[in-house]
């Protein structure tokens, strides 16, 4: 069921903009960041409980994505993860293709497997794991 709420922009000002053109142009626009593809992530905010949308790397394998809390390495997580781990239940557009999905965080070989796509994917990620000292987290979005 798809998820309902007020749309609240995000205060980074080059994500918000790629992720309402990209989401407007049904991802005819504003699709790569470094000439590689993203996707839109929509989340239900933890505290506001409004629809947060998010520009992430498009790592996607059979059907089921990988949303990577990388943040470019930051010590903190992205806000979004905390909504993810509050409310499984996200939307995700993928060009012009927008389905909803159930999110859950992978540990252990699974998550090995999705971090190798991952990073096959968009190799800045293994950068930004050297980093820092916090483990990026990475969910699993499979549809619902
Ligand atoms: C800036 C902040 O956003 P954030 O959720 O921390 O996410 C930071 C970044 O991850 C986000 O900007 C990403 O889009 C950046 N980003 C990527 N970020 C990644 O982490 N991974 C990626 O692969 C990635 C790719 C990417 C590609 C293109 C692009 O333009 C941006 C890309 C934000 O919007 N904060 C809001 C709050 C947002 C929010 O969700 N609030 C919750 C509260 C949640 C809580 O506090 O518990 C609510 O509404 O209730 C605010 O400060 O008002």
């Amino acid at each position: 069921m798809p998820l309902s709420g007020e749309y609240a922009p995000s205060t980074s000002d080059w994500a918000r903009k790629q992720a309402e053109l990209y989401e407007s142009s049904g991802g005819t626009e504003a699709a790569t960041l470094h000439g590689l593809p993203i996707i839109v992530l929509t989340t239900l905010g933890a505290k506001t409980g409004r629809l947060r949308k998010t520009a992430l790397m498009r790592v996607e394998h059979d059907g089921s994505y990988a949303a990577v809390a990388s943040l470019g390495g930051s010590p903190r997580h992205p806000v979004w993860y905390h909504n993810l781990v509050a409310e499984p239940r996200a939307e995700l557009q993928d060009g012009a293709v927008k389905k909803d999905y159930i999110a859950r965080e992978v540990t252990g070989e699974e998550k090995a497997r999705w971090w190798k796509r991952a990073v096959e994917a968009y190799p800045p990620y293994a950068e930004y794991q050297q980093k820092t000292t916090r483990e990026i987290p990475v969910f699993v979005l499979t549809p619902v």
